[in-house]
């Protein structure tokens, strides 16, 4: 029997978001929220400070209740944050491990942290590692359960510029070879820029803008449109 190929592959679902409503009280800081995340697809979220950006985060994180819609993710979603949250008192391929179970919990780790370039450090412990080396961690102990859905709340904020750089590469890269669905949280536009494969502005409780990211891209006239539905404006000197 002769089966005719799929014109196109559906995109696998990393995450749907439908009619999502967050409340504190009578307050609500997302009002119907609905986004659809596909494997593999690097979304950014941007908008002014307390528009509810990691409130959305954490709903999808599920470490928040909800008080409508729905959130649905085949898997449960790894999340990194500003800082690293290793345990001190394991060493770095035991925080990797963490609730892998054995057998091969020590073997994934040390593969994962050869990843992110920390093979040679297993048996080290977090005091001993810079910044960047601790996310780098926190980015192996997240992928090490090849999550569909990877969030990102503002991960690199606290890291100098070129480590900064360096780590924007690094997750590119693993992003493209593990292929979860990432929703980045990030105050930064030239991040997001340098990052998403689309862009998402939060205003009013709601996704404002859903902005595909085509490359090459004119990252100035981006930039400027961004900055513009923030609120911010250009200077013109
Ligand atoms: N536990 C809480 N109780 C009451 N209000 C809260 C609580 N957590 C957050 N909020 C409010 O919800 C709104 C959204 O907060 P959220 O932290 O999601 O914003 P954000 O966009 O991530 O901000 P920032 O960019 O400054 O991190 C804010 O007005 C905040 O004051």
């Amino acid at each position: 029997m002769n089966v005719a190929p799929r014109a196109s592959a559906p995109l696998e679902t990393a995450a749907v978001v439908a009619g999502l409503v967050r409340a504190y009280g009578e307050r609500r800081v997302l009002d119907h929220v609905d986004l659809h995340i596909a494997r593999g697809e690097f979304v950014a979220l941007i908008g002014r400070s307390g528009c509810g950006k990691t409130t959305l985060l954490r709903a999808l994180a599920g470490l928040d209740s909800i008080q409508g819609g729905r959130i649905e993710a085949p898997r449960t979603p790894a999340v990194i944050f500003q800082e690293h949250r290793l345990l001190p008192w394991k060493s770095l391929w035991q925080n990797v491990a963490l609730g892998l179970g054995e057998p091969g919990a020590r073997d994934r780790a040390s593969a994962a942290l050869e990843e992110v370039g920390l093979g040679d450090r297993l048996d080290d412990w977090p005091r001993t590692l810079s910044g960047g080396q601790a996310q780098r961690v926190a980015l192996a102990r997240a992928l090490v359960r090849e999550p569909t859905l990877l969030l990102l709340d503002e991960p690199f904020a606290a890291l100098d510029a070129l480590t900064r750089i360096q780590m924007h590469r690094l997750i590119k890269r693993l992003v493209a070879k593990h292929r979860p669905g990432v929703l980045l949280v990030t105050h930064d536009v030239d991040e997001a820029i340098n990052l998403a494969d689309r862009i998402l502005i939060m205003r009013g409780g709601g996704l404002a803008r859903d902005l595909a990211v085509t490359r090459p891209i004119d990252a100035a006239d981006l930039r400027a449109e961004l900055l513009s539905e923030l609120g911010v404006g250009v200077e013109t000197d």
